[in-house]
């Protein structure tokens, strides 16, 4: 395993937002996390991030090193990166500066030297063709999206962690999203996806867990997960399976 949670809980006030949720996510695997609003999703990924919330119980381990005590920065150059539900970069600056923040953040060691090959082989990965010395302001969705990946992926981590990255796309966006993410993946980089869009993550995904309510409450492959009754009836309400 290279990142797994045992028994994590986190709670809001009287909401228990994660409840005792062990998740196991393999070395060089995509691994999805899908459920209703409101499931514990984000919160979950918070969690494996240290991003700004600790859980109150249970431990997060990566690479075998428990890390729910640690800061989002050294989570960050320890190899374990994310992206946003909402597309997080900086507007006002351009594409190569939104990557030399990204670089600054989360490479090993001290932070690295920025060189312009780097640059171009982030933007590479991604497939992102624009001027690096344009802007971020006015890229489309997509392109944001691509921005906001290779961002994470500029310092190459080990794992890397993407909530919802098909929100907003259309259908031709979302298979030009699949193309990217398998050909990410093909370079040996291991995945946690959370997603509403089921035939995105069954697209990706070897392995899925749906939250609900805080709980896991189905894991197994995608094809099995999302056919089980106690699925179906998470989404649609009880008696939907029948
Ligand atoms: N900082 C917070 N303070 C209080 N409640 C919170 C906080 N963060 C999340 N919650 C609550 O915890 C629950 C789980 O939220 P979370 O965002 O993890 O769900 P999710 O599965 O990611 O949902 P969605 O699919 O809508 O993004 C929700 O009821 C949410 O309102």
């Amino acid at each position: 395993m290279i990142l797994a949670t045992d028994e994590v809980s986190k709670s809001f006030g009287s909401l228990k937002a994660v409840d005792g949720v062990s998740i196991d996510v393999r070395h060089g695997e995509v691994f999805g996390l899908a459920g209703p609003n409101g499931a514990g999703k984000s919160t979950l990924f918070n969690l494996l991030t240290g991003l700004p919330i600790r859980p109150d119980s249970g431990r997060v381990l990566f690479n075998g090193v428990e890390i729910q005590r640690r800061s989002p920065r050294w989570i960050a150059k320890a190899g374990l990166k994310r992206t946003f539900q909402t597309e997080a970069v900086f507007e006002s600056l351009t594409v190569r500066d939104n990557l030399r923040v990204g670089s600054a953040y989360g490479s090993p060691g001290r932070p690295a030297r920025w060189n312009n090959a780097r640059c171009e082989a982030a933007l590479a990965a991604v497939e992102l063709g624009c001027d690096p010395d344009r802007p971020a302001a006015g890229l489309s969705l997509l392109d944001r999206k691509r921005l906001m990946i290779a961002c994470a992926m500029v310092s190459e981590p080990a794992v890397l962690l993407l909530d919802e990255p098909a929100a907003g796309l259309d259908p031709a966006d979302q298979e030009a999203l699949i193309r990217l993410l398998t050909t990410i993946h093909a370079g040996g980089t291991t995945m946690v996806i959370i997603e509403h869009v089921l035939s995105v993550l069954s697209a990706l995904a070897s392995r899925m867990a749906v939250l609900d309510s805080g709980r896991v409450i189905v894991t197994g492959r995608p094809q099995d997960v999302l056919a089980d009754p106690r699925v179906v009836e998470a989404y649609l309400g009880p008696g939907a399976a029948r």
